[in-house]
């Protein structure tokens, strides 16, 4: 059996994930909570977070995990069925966790974009089905950075993830807990949890435009050291009388 480590929740990350769950009032009472769990860094730790929080937290809420596996790991040699990678991580601590099989794409409906919507999709019928009034999902403030600029850069418009996105007439909110939360944090989090990431044995996960607009942030910022900063604040400070 794994042993879970210490439980410990840093008080500057505690802080910075309670002001979004404010800001953006992610969680509420009652509230049952479906976690897209890849088995990525992101995903893992929000889980952890979300069943940390459960103890903490003045309201009462439920979650459970749930991975959708495109079974790209089948043909990759030495990978491992996620069910025995992730599973026994999530039952350490005692969250709930099972494995879906993806829907189905067609060969030349195999594009990042098309992957991403059918797995939306996919979330989205399942916690219709089973009374989910919430998706949380992994993003963190790296990736709405990202997202601004791939925008930006390649569709001719500026947006980017929400933090809490009403669907469905309200009935389901995706719900992003560690929009605040840089990935460097995320990953000092897993190290304090104890997570193991499993690989992404995606043949595209690698190619994408997403990976050359990471490249050319991480640039930004290595000139401008505060840039981040000042880009994430700009995306709440948005001067639409000085837009064309
Ligand atoms: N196969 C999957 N099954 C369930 N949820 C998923 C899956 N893939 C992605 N997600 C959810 O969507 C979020 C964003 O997915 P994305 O592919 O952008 O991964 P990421 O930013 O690398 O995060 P992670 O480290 O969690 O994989 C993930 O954090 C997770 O919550």
């Amino acid at each position: 059996m794994i042993m879970a480590k210490k439980e410990i929740l840093p008080a500057k990350y505690n802080k910075l994930l309670g002001k979004a769950m404010h800001d953006y009032a992610m969680l509420e009472d009652g509230d049952r909570v479906l976690v897209g769990l890849s088995g990525g860094v992101d995903s893992m730790v929000l889980a952890w977070i979300l069943h940390f929080w459960q103890k903490k937290a003045p309201i009462s809420y439920q979650i459970e995990t749930i991975t959708v596996d495109n079974g790209y790991w089948r043909s990759s040699k030495g990978a491992t069925d996620p069910q025995l990678s992730i599973g026994p991580q999530m039952e350490k601590f005692g969250i709930t966790h099972r494995v879906v099989d993806a829907w189905a794409l067609a060969r030349e409906e195999m594009t990042c974009y098309l992957c991403a919507r059918n797995r939306r999709n996919q979330l989205f019928d399942i916690a219709r089905a089973e009374g989910f009034n919430k998706i949380a999902l992994g993003h963190h403030k790296d990736d709405l950075l990202e997202t601004f600029m791939l925008n930006c850069l390649y569709s001719g418009n500026i947006s980017t993830m929400v933090p809490h996105q009403k669907l469905f007439a309200g009935r389901l909110g995706i719900i992003r807990p560690m929009a605040y939360l840089e990935k460097e944090h995320v990953q000092e989090l897993a190290g304090l949890a104890g997570l193991l990431p499993v690989k992404n044995y995606c043949p595209l996960s690698d190619h994408t435009r997403r990976e050359k607009v990471r490249k050319i942030l991480a640039h930004i910022y290595e000139i401008e050291p505060d840039a981040k900063k000042s880009m994430f604040a700009a995306l709440g400070n948005v001067r639409g009388d000085y837009l064309l």
